[in-house]
């Protein structure tokens, strides 16, 4: 068998091509940053066109840099990040818009609309999700009625949606010609608002409601499945027919790639956004405490295993916010060391509330603030704030989860970006006061879909071989000074409450 498997992370900032071994092993890696296009406040946008040329910039990268032909890749795992929302012509293969990121809250409007009639829960008992601007049907449903032509295209029959998994997966085996394939797998497709968790298949009812024709939507697949979603064509960025079979939204496939396999067992991935995922087994479990519940995989023909999931919209978002738009640093690591010039945070904190609150709140119409200035407030108290915003927004959402699941975390398994941060970790160590610890290969999301590619086609036997794979790299413990997860921690909240009712329309 070949030697090696692929992973493609399709992420919110840019796309990763990762080659794995049979150990787990980062063999080879390459990543490209595609543009943020923010036309107007609130709207986040991609060019996927932009996003098919860096994915299939990446593969010639890190496929030569480890010197690899198509025949020496066994298969293809697809992740990406989820809800944001393509929409084709499946004749030219020419997106009708930009592609509307997970953080744009245009679709404001639209699911106010349809919470009026029966509240922001209403489709939470089918979905497992509130009526949010971050879950792809009202985006699917604003390009329908504001993109000239779409709706009569789509009627017609000849757009395609996709979440950039599917978009993704659709070039790779060739479109627009005839064999490409059109497919989701079901942690994708349980992000949309649109999917029954417990039938897995589109739901009619809420289609009908949003105006949705079923013929655009994808057909619902395994997340690892051994009937293959196609073949990469010989014409392609591989140069070979390889299989692509796995697929998973990014959070879903951290949580594989940390072996998150028991149920209990939870991660929490540092990115763009930050998300905490608990396995809940083969057991549906609604929230009550404003987390969201999502497919966290499906391997094969096997009963499909569920999660809880603290859902956060900004967290390294704010560190590139203060470096490109502020100015306050140069790289994204710089906010470590300009954090470090002060103690504490000064008495400030940072609410990142740039596209609203998701977990625990989903208040749409909250809005960021900075709040507690002094004179005495340096730029190094405003990295402090910022680093100590995600780690406050992850104890709310841990706080969520105990109340909900009734499981009390005993440590924290972290991986993504920002775990380079080790300031971070630790004041996440002293903030939830429990032990942080960060696996050896901390790109546990690619690792999650190669070990999902790898499984359909045999690479790896079973989840057992995978679980042999996951080591720590480092432990941080919590300090025995709890000012940050009492008195703090307080203000936080008090903090948060502030941004709520800010937009009145
Ligand atoms: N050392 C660091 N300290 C703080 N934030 C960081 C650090 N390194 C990267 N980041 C942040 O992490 C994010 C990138 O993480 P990544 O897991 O690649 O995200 P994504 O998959 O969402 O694109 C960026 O938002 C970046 O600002
Ligand atoms: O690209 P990331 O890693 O920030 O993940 C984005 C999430 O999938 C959005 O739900």
């Amino acid at each position: 068998m070949a030697k090696y498997v692929v992973a493609l992370d399709q992420g919110t900032t840019s796309t990763r091509c990762m080659i794995f071994n049979r150990g787990g092993e980062t063999v080879a890696n390459h990543q490209l940053e595609h543009e943020q296009i923010c036309p107007r406040a609130g709207w986040v946008e991609h060019d996927a066109m932009e996003v098919w040329k860096r994915t299939k910039d990446v593969i010639h990268a890190a496929t030569e840099k480890a010197g690899l032909i198509a025949r020496d890749i066994a298969a293809i795992g697809i992740t990406n990040q989820r809800e944001t929302t393509v929409v084709w012509d499946k004749k030219t293969g020419q997106p009708y818009c930009n592609a509307i990121v997970w953080q744009d809250t245009r679709t404001d409007k639209i699911c106010n609309q349809l919470s009026e009639n029966g509240g922001q829960d209403r489709f939470r008992p089918k979905t497992g999700l509130p009526l949010a601007t971050y879950f792809s049907g009202p985006k699917i449903k604003w390009m329908l009625d504001n993109v000239p032509g779409l709706r009569e295209a789509a009627e017609r029959g000849d757009a395609l949606f996709g979440n950039m998994d599917t978009w993704v997966i659709w070039k790779l085996t060739g479109g627009p010609g005839p064999e490409a394939a059109h497919v989701t797998d079901v942690t994708n497709a349980s992000r949309t608002l649109l999917m029954n968790l417990e039938t897995l298949d589109w739901d009619d009812e809420i289609l009908a409601e949003l105006g949705i024709p079923r013929s655009m939507l994808p057909q619902i697949r395994p997340s690892s499945d051994p009937e293959f979603y196609g073949l990469t064509r010989s014409g392609g960025p591989f140069g070979g027919e390889i299989p692509v079979c796995g697929d998973l939204g990014d959070q879903q496939a951290a949580t594989v790639g940390q072996t998150c396999f028991e149920v209990g067992e939870a991660k929490n991935t540092y990115g763009t956004g930050c998300f905490l995922l608990l396995n809940t087994g083969n057991e549906i479990v609604h929230s009550k405490h404003g987390l969201v519940t999502t497919v966290c995989y499906q391997l094969g023909k096997e009963k499909p295993v569920y999660a809880l999931e603290g859902s956060i919209a900004i967290a390294g978002a704010l560190v590139q916010w203060l470096r490109d738009r502020m100015r306050l640093i140069n790289t994204s690591a710089d906010v470590e060391n300009l954090a470090k010039m002060v103690e504490d945070n000064g008495g400030i904190y940072f609410v990142p509330a740039f596209s609203g609150l998701f977990a625990p709140y989903w208040r749409s119409e909250a809005r960021g603030l900075i709040i507690g200035m002094t004179r005495f407030i340096t730029r190094g108290h405003i990295a402090r704030a910022t680093l100590e915003s995600t780690a406050f927004q992850t104890r709310e959402v841990v706080d969520a989860m105990q109340a909900d699941s009734g499981v009390t975390l005993s440590t924290l398994k972290v991986d993504g970006g920002m775990t380079a941060n080790e300031l971070l970790m630790q004041i996440q160590a002293d903030i939830l006061g429990v032990p942080v610890i960060r696996p050896k290969v901390s790109e546990s999301t690619a690792l999650g879909a190669a070990y999902a590619a790898g499984l359909a086609v045999g690479y790896w036997k079973n989840i057992d071989d995978l679980k042999k794979n996951w080591a720590v790299d480092k432990t941080w413990q919590p300090s025995e000074d709890d000012t940050l997860r009492t008195k703090n921690y307080h203000m936080w909240k008090k903090a948060v409450s502030r941004t709520f009712d800010w937009l009145e329309d």
